[in-house]
């Protein structure tokens, strides 16, 4: 593919930083004189050693040769112990076409990033022009809703049901694409399980009629997914990455979830010429992700392997589900999600639940986002509210269902 089209034009202008590229070079040069780098000498770090104790009780210890590795600096796309964990993850798990694609064919490449938010970010950096079409279901992710309108994103939404965007509704759109319309749209993005904040999950068959489409009308796909390991279904949908014959998807995946939000660490996979622009501009901001957290990561990854929390989460949504037919079975309606941390209700006789969410509840102690900041106009009045069941314990979540009904029925009396 020629991805020269989707560049935006500040991405096309970056060029490589000479000092970050020695860098990359003399570390594989263990027995280099460095006297080429700005890096602090290791013996004046502060930390020596460090040891976790994980819940099962047993330690991760980080050595002084670590410890002095892992308060340096280091390669701006990952440690390579982790790119490699990466590369093998994606492998297994998804089995990517490109991975045996060579590099001007679109292979297979990863970047560590500081949480996903930052790799979605410099993904919308390197895409979009101010003016240029993307496509995004509705309602839809604040993070990716704010970044995309800073930088001028035309934000043209696509239908959507309860089981996700709806591939002829996007075929029209694109079937019906006229000059007049401005330039064809670079990109899909798409939250594909237990999305932010409706909790949809989109099928296989959806999945595969929407890359052909961004096939036949060639735009790239952005699959954010930071839910993949909050899945509570026996067999797991294909990702987009698991179809991408062309090169053309950009997935971005999250330990936040599943070790620790915290530490900031997600990562990128995508075709080598767009992931490369991706590491020219880490260059000039973050340089690259915390090493420690890279390191302590790797770790507690090649220790433990993918921590599972996919039972803890699903017993947190059933208790959600189980308070909401206990208090709102007819002030509401919502559908059961199949991944994710969220419950999308919709209140009966409200128009827009801002004031009800932002003032009353608040007052009585209860955190919920009004549904209104998740659409493209957050001016639009909306009957929704985002519920996470992630957070709270089961008490707290039957309390606030409690409250929250005592709630709408007094503002059906007004
Ligand atoms: C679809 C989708 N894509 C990317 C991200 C970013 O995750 P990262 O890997 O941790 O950077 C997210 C995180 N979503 C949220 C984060 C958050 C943080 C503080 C306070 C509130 C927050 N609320 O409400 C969120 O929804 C997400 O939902």
């Amino acid at each position: 593919m020629d991805y020269s089209r989707f560049l935006s034009v500040v991405s096309a202008s970056r060029q490589g930083n000479p000092e970050r590229l020695t860098h990359d070079v003399a570390k594989k040069i263990p027995s280099a004189i460095m006297l080429s780098g700005d890096m602090p000498n290791p013996n004046s770090f502060p930390f020596k050693t460090a040891s976790f104790t994980i819940d099962d009780g047993t330690t991760i210890e980080i050595g002084e040769d670590l410890m002095k590795r892992a308060l340096q600096y280091s390669e701006t796309s990952g440690i390579p112990e982790l790119l490699s964990w990466l590369k093998d993850l994606q492998k297994s798990l998804h089995n990517p076409p490109t991975a045996n694609y060579s590099p001007d064919q679109g292979q297979m490449e990863i970047c560590v990033t500081t949480g996903s938010q930052e790799g979605l970010c410099k993904v919308f950096d390197m895409l979009v022009n101010p003016g240029d079409n993307v496509l995004l279901d509705d309602p839809n992710y604040t993070g990716t809703l704010a970044a995309l309108k800073a930088l001028g994103a035309n934000i043209v939404r696509v239908p959507s049901d309860k089981s996700g965007i709806i591939p002829k509704a996007l075929k029209d759109i694109l079937f019906k694409w006229r000059p007049e319309n401005g330039k064809k749209p670079k990109f899909l993005y798409i939250i594909p399980n237990g999305s932010n904040p409706a909790g949809i999950s989109l099928s296989t068959d959806r999945k595969k009629e929407i890359y052909q489409l961004a096939r036949e009308y060639d735009f790239l796909i952005i699959e954010d997914d930071p839910y993949y390991f909050l899945q509570f279904v026996k067999t797991k949908a294909p990702t987009f990455l698991s179809m991408d014959v062309d090169g053309r998807v950009i997935r971005s995946d999250s330990f936040s979830k599943i070790i620790s939000a915290g530490l900031r660490l997600g990562f990128l996979t995508g075709p080598k010429p767009l992931i490369d622009r991706i590491v020219l501009h880490m260059q000039v901001s973050t340089i690259h992700t915390s090493t420690f957290t890279q390191a302590s990561d790797l770790d507690l990854l090649q220790t433990n392997g993918l921590i599972l929390v996919v039972e803890f989460y699903r017993a947190q949504r059933n208790t959600m589900l189980a308070a909401a037919d206990k208090w709102l079975k007819d002030l509401a309606d919502w559908y059961v999600p199949t991944a994710g941390m969220f419950l999308w209700i919709k209140i009966k006789g409200i128009s827009d639940t801002h004031q009800l969410v932002m003032e009353k509840a608040l007052e009585k102690g209860i955190c919920l986002v009004p549904g209104r900041g998740f659409h493209r106009d957050s001016s639009e009045p909306s009957p929704y509210v985002r519920a996470s069941f992630s957070f709270a314990s089961p008490i707290q979540i039957d309390q606030a269902f409690q409250k929250l009904a005592e709630l709408i029925r007094e503002n059906m009396k007004c």
